[in-house]
């Protein structure tokens, strides 16, 4: 399936027109293939508990980011928190973090035991800075995550100087950028404690849910691999905490498919990417109305482009939250990671949260449009003729009321929420 995804060159056909485009629709690729695994994990019966597949998927994923270690993990929250755990740093000891992330990232600094502080990001790379780090530091500060976000990796060498400089270590959130690379062309993996991937379903590389901790340190490694196993260290000894983390074998085998293919899968969303660089430029949309993050490295073999990030300038004549939902009205669902801003939560209130005016200026206009493998030429096209109809319907929208977090909350568990009669906010 590959090879006619890559014979194809192009793009798939277009999505049909009643079907909504929508941020995170998952890479479904070599089905067949799949379907054989499926029928082998169940003839044999090994359905979990480090099975072949899992052990496959973690050789092959350590041999193509070049790292010595992959452990797979039921999620990549989870991934996080037990490498923070590995750490053995104090309970209550400050960890630097942005807050320009999603939530989970904070969730897994918090379960390790450990107390989010949050630091601003650069505006040009989502990715926090050793000065921002300064600024945030205490004598209670004894590590650092940060997130490589939207599959580019950020400035880790500065960061890693710094942090290193001050006996902290780094782990990186790197749940968007499996198969992105480094400044020095290595592939995210290898830097920092560890790299955490999500292999969630939305993700570039995908299964169902899943996660992979990658490193270079046996140590940690070892020790994740005891942790996310309830801390066995022998058949009848718990050598510490734990939990069960386990990726089980039907999730592994989808994520080994999608490793074979993931070459040709950061083809097509880098392609998709320059598609919207075209159209949006041909449009006049960019650089006045929005700016486009991914255009200055469209061809910068870097970057996967897991997500195509635009933000909304003043010139547009209507507010983000407004574009949003006039986007929506023509089947564009566009979402807003991460607004409010993860020190705006309310189980992150009590965390220091100094200077984040770039990461609310952020929240208050980024757009995350439509890609992945189901997203065609002619979807690229249509979530761009949308974004010019909104524009000259711009007045039709002004007075529109601001938005109510659940009115674009087309997540599951909202739906999950209504049934039981719980509104979410
Ligand atoms: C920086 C960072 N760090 C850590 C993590 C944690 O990794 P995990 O523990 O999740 O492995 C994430 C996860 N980041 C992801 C989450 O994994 C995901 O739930 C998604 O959360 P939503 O976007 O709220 O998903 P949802 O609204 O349900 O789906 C988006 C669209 O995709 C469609 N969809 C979605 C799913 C899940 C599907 O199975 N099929 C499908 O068509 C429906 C919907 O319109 O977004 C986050 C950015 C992350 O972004």
């Amino acid at each position: 399936i590959c090879r006619t995804m890559a014979a194809e060159n192009g793009l798939p056909p277009p999505a049909p027109p009643e079907e909504p485009l929508v941020v995170g629709r998952p890479n479904v690729l070599d089905v067949e293939g799949f379907l054989k695994d499926i029928t082998e994990i169940l003839s044999t019966r090994l359905l979990t508990n480090h099975g072949p597949f899992v052990v496959r998927l973690e050789r092959a994923a350590a041999e193509y980011l070049g790292v010595a270690y992959v452990v797979a993990v039921a999620n990549g929250t989870i991934g996080l928190e037990l490498a923070l755990r590995a750490l053995d740093l104090a309970p209550g000891a400050e960890v630097l973090l942005p807050s320009f992330t999603f939530v989970a990232t904070a969730h897994a600094v918090r379960n390790a035991g450990l107390k989010p502080v949050f630091v601003d990001v650069d505006e040009a790379t989502h990715f926090p800075t050793p000065e921002m780090l300064a600024r945030a530091a205490t004598n209670k500060t004894r590590a650092v995550v940060a997130a490589h976000l939207w599959g580019r990796a950020g400035d880790a060498a500065s960061l890693e100087a710094f942090a290193a400089a001050r006996g902290w270590p780094v782990v990186y959130d790197s749940a968007h950028a499996f198969g992105a690379r480094h400044a020095d062309g290595a592939f995210c993996g290898g830097r920092g404690r560890a790299e955490v991937f999500s292999l969630h379903a939305t993700k570039l590389l995908n299964s169902f849910e899943g996660g992979l901790v990658a490193t270079n340190d046996a140590t940690l490694a070892a020790r994740v691999i005891s942790t996310r196993n309830f801390g066995f260290a022998g058949q009848d000894t718990i050598a510490h905490g734990g939990t069960n983390a386990k990726l089980s074998e039907p999730h592994a085998a989808l994520a080994l498919r999608h490793l074979r293919c993931v070459d040709a899968t950061i083809s097509i969303y880098r392609r998709v990417a320059r598609a919207y660089g075209d159209a949006l430029r041909r449009r006049g949309l960019i650089p006045n109305l929005v700016t486009y993050w991914n255009e200055p490295r469209l061809d910068d073999e870097r970057d996967t482009h897991a997500y195509v990030i635009v933000r909304v300038r003043p010139a547009f004549g209507l507010n983000r939250d407004a574009v949003m939902r006039a986007l929506r009205d023509r089947g564009v669902h566009a979402k807003r990671y991460f607004f409010p801003g993860v020190h705006k939560q309310r189980p992150f209130l009590d965390c220091p949260a100094l200077d984040l005016e770039t990461t609310d200026a952020l929240n208050s206009d980024i757009l995350i449009l439509p890609t992945g493998t189901v997203v065609s030429a002619a979807d690229v096209e249509r979530v761009v003729a949308a974004l010019c109809d909104v524009r000259d319907h711009r007045r039709d929208y002004a007075a529109a009321p601001p938005l109510a977090p659940r009115e674009f909350d087309t997540s599951h568990y909202a739906a999950a929420l209504r049934t039981i009669g719980t509104e979410r906010d």
